[in-house]
């Protein structure tokens, strides 16, 4: 279906027998080491929760834009919230991106010990009143995107030679967010992109898309491709930070969303660590010809550094 974006089919890492995940492991090692992107079918998702998350999505982008900003990413020091219109520019060397977003998180209470203690990217996510339904639909997709990352990483665990579950421990309080995005239609009058040319900051991400098509991924040849939509599979790519843990085995590919000729909507879950857990060269990784080439960073110090650029960039822009 596409020269660059494998389908694979991920069903057998569930499989009691050993060479039946081994299978699926070659094939996800094989996708990260090349293109970083690849197309997510057999995950075990029921449709109907992805469908009813689009159904809210549709109704929270269409409150009026007050409502919306009640809940501004501009009020959460957690990245979560409302990201208006032209509000974030991935690419500094262009304009602003023709998106808007809506950020939550892992759902902690108030009285959740980090969010009392303060700890960044510890806070309460914020949800807009009128949308009958929205936190139910957005923490159901979060759950099942979660838990099918955590399973893609026992696939690239054992691609990588390390034990099946070494990711576990490093992804069960994860800095993960599940982030509804908006691209208004294509006017006569715009030459922004809907998202500007970059890579994910993350271990992974998971995408869920509309059949709208928009999403590109640059080919090594400096091209652009168009990332096939597969009705019911996800989209998947890998980011900074798993190619930073593999001491770039594993490629974190720039993208870009082209300005939709419909209005299009998307749902990524960005999947990085546990923000103690450390990232450094994982074993097997390195060797006489591929030393290490990055200290050892925990994960929370990660996506610090790199949320900080992107809101340098915004300085700037
Ligand atoms: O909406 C899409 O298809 C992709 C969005 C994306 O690349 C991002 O938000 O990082
Ligand atoms: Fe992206």
């Amino acid at each position: 279906m596409s020269d660059t974006v494998p389908l694979i089919e991920v069903s057998g890492l569930r499989a009691a027998d050993p060479a039946a995940r081994a299978v699926v492991a070659h094939a996800l090692g094989a996708a990260c080491r090349g293109p970083g992107f690849f197309l997510v079918t057999g995950h075990g998702i029921p449709r109907a929760v992805t469908d009813r998350l689009f159904a809210v999505a549709r109704d929270l982008f269409a409150l009026p834009e007050g409502a919306k900003q009640e809940v501004s990413i501009r009020r959460s020091p957690h990245n979560r919230g409302y990201v208006g219109l032209s509000e974030e520019q991935l690419d500094p060397g262009r304009p602003a991106d023709r998106k808007e977003a809506f950020n939550i998180g892992l759902d902690l209470g108030p009285d959740d010990p980090e969010v009392l203690a303060g700890k960044p990217f510890r806070g309460v996510n914020q949800w807009p009143a009128g949308v009958p339904g929205l936190r139910e639909a957005v923490l159901a997709q979060f759950d099942a995107v979660w838990a099918l990352g955590r399973l893609l990483h026992r696939g690239f665990a054992l691609d990588l030679g390390l034990p099946e579950d070494f990711f576990e421990s490093r992804l069960d309080r994860p800095l993960a967010i599940l982030r509804l995005l908006h691209y208004p239609a294509k006017t006569a009058a715009t030459s922004a992109l809907g998202a500007g040319e970059h890579t994910d900051y993350g271990n992974l991400t998971i995408l869920a898309t509309d059949g709208v098509a928009g999403l590109e991924v640059k080919r090594r040849d400096g091209g652009w491709e168009a990332v096939p939509h597969l009705p019911g599979a996800f989209v998947c790519n890998i980011g900074d930070c798993l190619m930073r843990w593999t001491n770039d085995v594993y490629a974190s590919t720039p993208h870009r969303v082209r300005t939709p000729e419909a209005e299009r909507f998307s749902a990524a879950f960005f999947l990085d660590p546990n923000p103690d857990a450390v990232v450094e060269a994982l074993p097997g990784c390195t060797g006489p010809s591929n030393p290490a080439r990055y200290s050892p960073v925990s994960g929370a110090d990660y996506l610090r550094e790199k949320l900080d650029a992107t809101y340098a960039h915004r300085r700037k822009g």
